[in-house]
């Protein structure tokens, strides 16, 4: 499946930093998840939502991951993401740890330099992250100048998603539960405070020494906070989606693709419908293997006094999501969840972290698999 890429929007241009080289793809035939492809320049074709929001329904049966293309970004525009995040992990660390997020207190919006988690007893992760909040007076912080330089790229882009991307895909949601269109767009408004985030990631690459000490695993198999998580392609095979039989599939980093994954919040508010995909990342197939591992996500979380209470909806009653209802978040927020979360990945109390089930807040437990 190769995209053809949306003509660019209105993302600026001429911009000071090197072009993105993309590494070349894997030749190894991996196991690889069988994903469905959401064509979302088909959204506002006569009957495209409808026809869209069947095929998502169909998808996200099994496995809560599949990809979307034409979602109007060239590839230009996603690689020059990937040069800034390149430009930004190459500064000091004295200067990177200028910026370092609060994670202690459940703040994600920052620096989180490597070695904070546990992913085995005496293993410690190698990925340093650098999230950038919603560009919203209540988020605005100090930032590097790399990020400061180029803000309106990065902020168009980020908005571009917001606005066009995952707005497409909470209408869909909505249609398949048979709710007002806008029914998600009221909890995830762009102007609200929400743990939303643009995040540039990078793994350093392990030796195999490393890598056999961790079983190749570089980032336990974990679900995420929010409503949904979307990876800009990552030409570097890494991930892996856990099926509902319990086998570790590699998730196919396509050109012009997206991926995107649910995650915990839209699984309590369907309660169980929606289900919030465990994945991992592992140590790539050899020929990759010699690569630093970058990444661009986005994080969309819904807005901070959003109560997980599951939603009344036909649909989940039709598909007797009903029966049993999952009221364990009910009076948590989509806010204090992620907060929550956030502080108890970097835990380093009795509970270590990311190791087997993790009591999060209130009761409820996030799982960690190997
Ligand atoms: O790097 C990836 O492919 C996935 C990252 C991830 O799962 C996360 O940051 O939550
Ligand atoms: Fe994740």
């Amino acid at each position: 499946m190769v995209a053809p890429i949306a003509t660019p929007t209105s993302i600026p241009t001429g911009s000071d930093i090197p072009t993105y080289d993309q590494v070349p793809e894997t030749k190894y035939d991996l196991d690889w998840a069988d994903l469905a492809t959401l064509d979302l320049s088909q959204f506002d074709q006569p009957g495209g939502k409808s026809l869209l929001a069947k095929q998502l329904f169909e998808a996200i049966q099994k496995i809560g991951f599949f990809y979307i293309i034409n979602f109007g970004l060239s590839q230009e525009d996603v690689d020059r993401q990937f040069s800034i995040g390149k430009e930004l992990f190459k500064l000091p660390i004295e200067e990177k740890l200028k910026y370092r997020a609060e994670l202690e207190k459940g703040g994600y919006n920052g620096y989180k330099p490597m070695g904070l988690r546990e992913i085995s007893p005496g293993v410690f992760d190698k990925t340093e992250i650098f999230n950038i909040p919603k560009f919203i007076p209540a988020f605005e912080r100090p930032q590097p100048d790399i990020v400061n330089n180029h803000r309106p790229i990065i902020e168009n882009f980020a908005r571009h998603i917001h606005d066009e991307i995952v707005r497409k895909l909470l209408v869909l949601f909505a249609i398949i539960l048979e709710l007002p269109e806008d029914y998600f767009l009221k909890v995830h408004r762009y102007e609200e405070k929400s743990d939303c985030h643009l995040r540039y990631m990078k793994y350093h690459r392990r030796t195999e020494e490393e890598n056999e000490k961790s079983t190749g695993i570089w980032s336990k198999g974990h679900t995420d906070f929010g409503s949904l998580t979307l990876l800009f392609r990552q030409p570097v095979a890494a991930l892996q989606v856990r099926t509902p039989e319990g086998d570790w599939k590699w998730v196919k980093p396509y050109p012009g693709s997206i991926t995107v994954n649910l995650a915990d919040s839209l699984q309590f508010l369907t309660n169980g419908f929606l289900k919030s995909s465990i994945h991992r990342v592992v140590a790539p197939p050899p020929d990759q293997r010699v690569v630093d591992r970058l990444g661009v996500l986005y994080f969309v979380r819904p807005e901070d006094d959003l109560e997980l209470r599951p939603i009344e909806s036909d649909v989940l009653h039709r598909l007797g999501y009903d029966q049993t209802t999952d009221n364990s978040a009910v009076g948590i927020t989509a806010g204090e969840w992620v907060k929550a979360r956030v502080a108890k990945g970097v835990d380093k109390g009795p509970a270590r972290s990311e190791v087997g089930d993790q009591p999060i807040i209130g009761g409820v437990i996030a799982k960690y698999y190997d």
